[in-house]
């Protein structure tokens, strides 16, 4: 082994970090000194620091994002060049500015990916760089070119050596990038094509999730005009996953992305309480796009007897007749209701300005009406001015948003069964001493009803848009002056453009005039990302869509309305389904929008759950569906789950805790000997982690009595993963992982529910009981 070559390596990342730090500091330096610098006030002196705030701010995330683990490959081709691959790009200062080390997702890495020995794409040697920190750990070389005969001592005959210790480290509780380690059928999903719907399905554990959000960065990285500014959103089943995953894409430079749960798609709308499983499920049905349409058309009335108006000209009838002219004139616009409203008043208004000159302009003897046209407008505006009309025509077609709409609906819901309208009824609370309605608490499948309601009212908002019109053409002539400056000040940093493989971008390539503007609302305000989180009807760039199979028919008619474009990752796994309301086949979800536009790849080795997990997991879902076939785990550990039967479940958890090396509060995590895990027994060559995460996964109503036996574990709606040791339910655990779970009282568990507790762990797996257990678990190591 050549410790000159090691150490050439490390000269090359030495002089890395070191371009790497001169360029952070002279980014910060300018964007501190704009921020900083006094100004006059004129529009010169702001468009001065603008330029430099807008330039420099998106490089240093960039730049702070790849200050980890910056370097970790090199390809040599057999044409000689050489380069390095790295989390970010970075050029020299040389006169062309060469690449010093090229971004993952260059087509020029491709082959750091794809090559095979079979397939060398051009390659000689590839080089993987690991490191610790700054320092130069580790180098392994797989050779391409088998007339290759030069040898560093660090060429390796498994391939397979650097993905295998990335699988084997501890894990931190938070989802790390895999740019060193994406596999072949992997890198193919990340750069598959922009456009069009993607659905990634696989097994648990196969790297749905992490490949995802390497699409994400990609597909930022090939558009990043276009999707910087229309945003990239994020959809994860809960507050913990999203947590779990959020590191990622800033660490591969990206950060203007949007993350939320299906419960925070409503602008201004927290979900916070639950439905019952069935009230889920109704509430999820499609069809509830038509029950709330016909809901809102009840509200659009035709009064039984005439209401009366007082009216200083006259008294008024507004009658049945009057009411369905306006009604049907008003319906057969193509507005949703409120937009509908003002046909439905002028109407009204018409009709009952025509019973006044009837009586007032009628001629005695039978002659035409004597009211000209001018006393016949000034009564027609004295009806429209009239708050006894307003109130008539507000009572026959209100104005409502969509939380009253739904608020009112839940309290009485129609056309469903009486049996589906007592599972979703709630009825409307009052402030016990104001009367007026109490705040409602929503649900996660509310809000698609709220969307839906939102669509089926629509809003007035023809004067925001009116004044946002005007302020965005304000904007876009302050940006040209920026643009046409920038040009005139661009530093050497942004001018190496001249090649398609650049890395750090510069304003005049990534901005016209109209984008800078909005650039410009987001310094003065919000990010994009605020903004789009902030606005209904916002038309994403990108949506990734994990735990796809999750979602209801009436989230994915949300969802659908956020992407006009149909740009979408969708992620998950049929067989790790349990929500009663989920949609259930890919075709029933995509049918429906993007008919014969979609395509679905499979992913099929599981990088998360040993051999020895898998196949007991898969025996669980095998005694239901016999021909289940689940994907290969990429390694084993040695280590057998286990069972332990008692009478006393919350000891035996705080047994198997203590015994899974988790200290109680107060004692430090390196006191506890870890590792002397239940099962080792029937381990043979066991390899156990030094330190790590532990999961308790447990049915949701079994929580807080496990709880008193095991304080110091994490949980709660949101908890911290990074603990040593966390208390979740099966659907809290969906998408997350651990180097070692305890499953407790797995009859409790739907099967689909089981299926995902027992695949999160990454190293050991035991199960407490006191009920018999399921079939697939009978033949665990008895412990204890
Ligand atoms: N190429 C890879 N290199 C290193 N680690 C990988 C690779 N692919 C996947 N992994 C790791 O495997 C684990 C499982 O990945 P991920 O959570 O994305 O799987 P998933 O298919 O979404 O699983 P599930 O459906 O069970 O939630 C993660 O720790 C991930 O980092």
């Amino acid at each position: 082994m050549s410790n000159a070559e090691l150490g050439h390596e490390q000269e090359f990342v030495d002089v890395l970090y070191a371009h790497l730090a001169d360029l952070r500091a002279r980014t910060e330096a300018a964007v501190t000194s704009a921020l900083g610098r006094e100004h006059d006030g004129t529009r010169q002196a702001r468009v001065e620091r603008d330029i430099v705030v807008f330039e420099q701010s998106g490089l240093l995330a960039a730049l702070d994002a790849g200050a980890n683990g910056l370097c970790f490959g090199r390809l040599l081709f057999r044409d000689g060049a050489d380069h390095h691959i790295g989390r970010i790009g970075i050029r020299r200062d040389d006169a062309e500015h060469t690449p010093l080390v090229i971004d993952w997702r260059a087509d020029v890495a491709r082959p750091f990916y794809l090559a095979t020995g079979h397939t060398p794409m051009g390659l000689r040697r590839r080089r993987h760089i690991t490191t610790s920190g700054r320092r130069v750990t580790g180098l392994h070389d797989e050779i391409l070119d088998l007339t290759d005969a030069t040898r560093t001592g660090f060429e390796g005959s498994d391939a397979d050596a650097v993905l295998l210790a990335s699988l084997d480290a501890a894990r931190t509780g938070r989802m790390h990038d895999i740019v060193q380690t994406i596999q072949a059928e992997q890198d193919r999903i990340i750069r598959a094509p922009h456009g069009g719907v993607l659905v990634v399905e696989g097994g648990p554990g196969t790297g749905k999730t992490v490949v995802a959000l390497h699409r994400a960065a990609y597909l930022l990285y090939a558009n990043r005009e276009q999707l910087t500014r229309r945003v990239v959103l994020v959809v994860g089943p809960n507050p913990a996953f999203l947590g779990y995953i959020e590191d990622v894409l800033p660490s591969l430079g990206e950060t203007g992305v949007q993350f939320a749960t299906p419960g925070e798609l409503f602008p201004g709308v927290t979900a916070t309480a639950v439905d019952t499983p069935e009230a889920a499920e109704v509430k999820g049905r499609a069809a509830m796009a038509e029950v709330l349409g016909r809901f809102v058309a009840d509200r659009q009335t035709v009064p039984e007897t005439p209401l009366f108006i007082e009216h200083d000209d006259g008294d008024l009838y507004l009658d049945a007749a009057i009411a369905e002219a306006a009604r049907s004139k008003a319906r057969a616009t193509p507005l949703p209701h409120n937009l509908a409203r003002p046909a439905f008043a002028s109407r009204v208004i018409d009709g009952l300005t025509e019973q006044l000159v009837d009586r007032l302009g009628a001629d005695p003897f039978g002659g035409p009406n004597f009211l000209g046209s001018g006393e016949i407008a000034q009564l027609s505006m004295s009806v429209a001015e009239s708050p006894a009309v307003q109130a008539a025509i507000d009572e026959l077609w209100p104005r409502l948003t969509p939380q009253e709409l739904i608020a009112d609906y839940l309290a009485e819901p129609v056309y469903l069964s009486d049996e589906d309208a007592a599972a979703i009824r709630r009825p409307i609370g009052y402030d016990p001493v104001f009367g007026t309605r109490a705040a409602v608490e929503w649900t996660v499948a509310d809000v698609p009803l709220l969307d839906e309601a939102a669509e089926l009212l629509g809003e007035d908002d023809s004067l925001a848009r009116a004044l946002a019109a005007a302020e965005r053409r304000r904007r876009i002539a302050y940006a040209q002056g920026v643009l046409d400056l920038s040009y005139g000040s661009r530093t050497q940093e942004f001018e190496d453009r001249d090649d398609e493989e650049s890395e750090v971008l510069s304003a005049h390539d990534l901005v016209d005039a109209e984008r800078l503007a909005e650039r410009q609302e987001e310094l003065d305000h919000r990010t994009s990302a605020e903004r789009a989180a902030a606005d209904r009807t916002w038309a994403y760039g990108h949506i990734v869509v994990d735990e796809a199979q999750e979602l209801s028919a009436m989230a994915w008619r949300l969802l659908m309305r956020r992407s006009p474009t149909r740009s979408m990752t969708l992620v998950g796994d049929p067989a790790q389904t349990s929500e009663p309301g989920a949609c259930g086949s890919w075709e029933r979800i995509l049918v429906p929008f993007v008919e014969g536009r979609w395509e679905r790849v499979r992913l099929g080795v599981n990088y998360r759950t040993p051999t020895e997990i898998m196949e007991v997991a898969a025996e669980v879902v095998r005694a239901v569906d016999p021909g289940f076939g689940p994907p290969d785990s990429v390694r084993s550990t040695g280590v057998k789950p286990w069972s332990r039967h008692t009478a006393d479940l919350p000891a035996a958890v705080a047994w198997a805790v203590a015994h899974e090396g988790v200290a109680p509060e107060g004692v430090a995590h390196d006191a506890v000997t870890p590792g002397a895990g239940p099962g080792d027994a029937g381990g043979a060559d066991a390899r156990i982690p030094v330190a790590g995460r532990v999961a308790v996964i447990a049915p949701r109503e079994l929580i807080d009595t496990l709880a008193t036996a095991i304080p110091h574990a994490e949980r709660g709606v949101e908890p911290d993963l990074t603990r040593p040791l966390v208390l979740l339910d099966p659907k809290q655990a969906k998408g997350l992982e651990f180097d070692v779970v305890i499953v407790a009282e797995p009859a409790a568990f739907a099967l689909a529910d089981l299926y995902v507790a027992l695949t999160r762990a990454t190293q050991r797996l035991g199960v407490v009981h006191t009920r018999d257990l399921p079939p697939g678990l009978t033949g665990l190591v008895q412990a204890g």
